[in-house]
């Protein structure tokens, strides 16, 4: 298979026990993954198998609940909370005109903030209160920690994105200090037959900087690559999927991709995935960096806000929704 058709596999250990060289000899393996594919796996990023797996108990057994406790945390206006299967109003296909809602549920978890938190009190938008399950001990302290561990590993992961964009290699610190994020915890059931417009989650980009996907023992991904081609992401052990999504299109003025990819389970059982979504500080002004810009490249995008992108993509894929419902 050609290296385009191919997932890169990037070894992040010798970066990150700071081997001299290492920082942009693998600065320029991931300016590959991320000019031709779009998509990477990391090995030793340093999150313990162990973790992963009591993340993955955690979402199993969220999932479990009944309904009705389930749908007493639903999804609010931040973008926290559960969202029940096939309502799903927030990720339907941004790729894939026409297609079913998605065979998922999900539990959407963002930045652990105080009650007191200014941006709490203030109920701004995306800076809520995280939606925590009444009856499950251990759940939140497992999640959060989670949460922090994948912000601290994507703090040191900037820096590669840094020197893969032939910036200092601290371009992104300040704007990664804070980072925005949201764990999305899904649960796709087994899917039959060979329905070919319903997906457990329909053909779209993110809108990230970049998304973590957890190890997963369960195959399902699948990518569109450049030639147009889908491909299944295999499983390998312990390593992460990464991905770029709508705003590293804006940071790198389309020079970094955000490629289509889609999930489907028809493994016979159960399939949980954890994908984590880190962009900027919240009210960071997203452009493009100078060493994607030129007298032959101008700026593609207006200079774009976390905030205002988000409520418009949300509006969007609602409509679209909507849309596709009132012609059923
Ligand atoms: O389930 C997966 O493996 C992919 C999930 C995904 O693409 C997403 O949540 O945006
Ligand atoms: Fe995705």
């Amino acid at each position: 298979m050609s290296a385009t058709e191919t997932i890169p596999v990037i070894d992040l250990g010798p970066y990150l026990a700071g081997e001299p060289g290492a920082l942009d000899r693998t600065a320029q393996e991931l300016r590959f993954a991320l000019t031709q594919i779009g998509f990477y796996f990391i090995t030793n990023h340093g999150i313990s198998p162990e973790k992963i797996r009591s993340v993955f108990e955690q979402v199993k057994r969220f999932h479990a609940q009944p309904i009705e406790k389930k749908m007493a945390l639903k999804l609010d206006n931040h973008g926290t909370g559960y969202m029940p299967m096939r309502g799903n109003t927030l990720r339907t296909s941004t790729v894939q005109a026409g297609t079913k809602p998605n065979l998922n549920e999900a539990f959407f978890v963002k930045r652990e903030l105080p009650p007191d938190h200014p941006d709490v009190l203030a109920n701004r938008r995306y800076r809520g209160p995280n939606r925590w399950p009444a009856d499950l001990p251990g759940f939140r302290e497992i999640v959060v920690d989670y949460c922090n561990e994948l912000e601290r590993l994507v703090q040191k992961m900037v820096r590669l994105y840094a020197r893969a964009l032939d910036l200092p290699a601290v371009y992104f610190d300040a704007a990664f200090q804070d980072p925005q994020f949201s764990l999305r915890m899904t649960h796709y059931p087994h899917q039959e037959g060979p329905a070919v417009d319903e997906f457990g989650l329909a053909p779209h980009t993110d809108t990230s900087f970049l998304t973590l996907l957890a190890p997963n023992d369960v195959a399902g991904l699948s990518i569109r690559t450049q030639s147009g081609k889908w491909i299944d992401a295999p499983a390998i052990p312990d390593a992460y999927v990464v991905n770029g999504g709508q705003m590293l299109q804006r940071w790198t003025n389309d020079f970094f991709l955000a490629t289509p990819h889609r999930a489907v389970n028809r493994s016979g059982g159960e399939r949980y995935a954890l994908a984590f979504f880190c962009d900027a500080t919240i009210d960071w002004p997203i452009a493009a960096v100078p060493t994607t810009v030129g007298p032959d490249r101008p700026p593609k995008y207006p200079t774009t806000y976390y905030t205002d992108y988000m409520v418009r993509y949300q509006k969007r894929t609602y409509d679209l929704l909507a849309d596709a419902q009132a012609a059923d």
